[in-house]
């Protein structure tokens, strides 16, 4: 559905973007994860025929974005990073001014308006002004904007940027909505456990290139002999800080207050003395034991190095 071969984009000097090569099925909810000024916007700006690569082609539902794209418009519903609503504008007449940019035969719109509304929530808005809505309304309002013309993919460039967590947990059970009814969604974000439980196949981009791509399992830490460790003792921390920093094998060492997380390289014999030499201290261990990965980890163990 979604298909990029060897995507190259430079801004004068700057490589935005180097050989990107993607696959995105039909149905599949791709997470594309980087850091700010990765190239996650460039991507989708290309893919959405707003940009034209300096490299490389680019396929949406079929159609190459270069050469036809009004029918790449027509297969996709694009939601930037940032857009502007506007003023005087109740929620219904944005979306019918959108419908009908989309040439939605009038007769059409009322219902079609009332459906959007109701999937991202925003029925008892339907007549309040766009600017008065809340940022967490105004991205699912956005979000509505994009699904207008029925595309069977969905480019959204972080549309959970800027919301407090409720406002969050919203717009994904919107989104798991929308990978229900079987569209394509390329979604990008920088908050990366957030995107776990949506996402089929993540990702993960730095400094233009794509660093590493497959599923969350594929991707994964312990994949490549990597655990993510908790520790909890009662008492001494500051010791027990020293000894978890001096073990060979102990990485991102993170003292989270209540308890120490940490990447952890070394065999299971590894890990059994490292608890040991915690008790040979008098420490008072009350946990030792693996924690659930996140993408977070999962981001920081592969980007190490890169660039360097
Ligand atoms: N119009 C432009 N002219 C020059 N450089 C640009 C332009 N647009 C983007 N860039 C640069 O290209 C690189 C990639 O930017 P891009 O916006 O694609 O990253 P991103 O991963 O989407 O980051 P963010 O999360 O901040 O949106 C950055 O170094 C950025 O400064």
């Amino acid at each position: 559905m979604i298909r990029t071969e060897h995507l190259t984009k430079r801004y004068g000097k700057l490589e935005a973007l180097r050989d990107l090569n993607l696959t995105i099925d039909k149905g599949k909810v791709f997470g594309f994860i980087g850091p700010n000024g990765a190239g996650k916007s460039t991507t989708m700006m290309i893919l959405s025929t707003l940009l034209t690569p300096t490299e490389g082609k680019a396929y949406v539902a079929g159609y190459d974005v270069a050469k036809e794209p009004r029918r790449v418009r027509q297969s996709l519903g694009y939601m930037p990073d940032f857009f502007g609503v506007y003023d005087n504008l109740k929620a219904t007449e944005y979306l019918d001014f959108y419908a009908g940019a989309y040439h939605i035969p009038i007769g059409q719109r009322k219902r079609l308006i009332g459906d959007l509304l109701e999937l991202v929530n925003l029925s008892n808005k339907a007549d309040a002004y766009v600017d008065s809505l809340s940022r967490g309304m105004k991205q699912r309002l956005g979000l509505a904007r994009c699904l207008v013309h029925s595309p069977d993919v969905l480019i959204l460039d972080e549309p959970a940027s800027g919301l407090d967590p409720r406002a969050r947990i919203e717009m994904r059970e919107i989104l798991k909505q929308l990978r229900q009814m079987g569209k394509t969604i390329l979604i990008s974000s920088h908050i990366l456990p957030e995107l776990a439980e949506l996402c089929d196949e993540i990702g993960v981009i730095e400094k233009g290139r794509l660093i590493a791509c497959g599923s969350v399992d594929e991707v994964s830490l312990t994949q490549r002999g990597i655990a993510v460790m908790m520790v909890k003792v009662i008492g001494d921390t500051a010791q027990t800080q020293r000894i978890l920093a001096d073990s060979n094998y102990v990485k991102r060492l993170d003292n989270k207050n209540d308890h120490f997380r940490f990447q952890f390289t070394g065999t299971e014999l590894d890990k059994a003395q490292l608890l040991t030499a915690l008790v040979q201290a008098g420490i008072q261990v009350t946990f030792f034991g693996e924690s659930k990965e996140n993408l977070e980890d999962v981001f920081l163990a592969i980007t190490e190095g890169v660039g360097s």
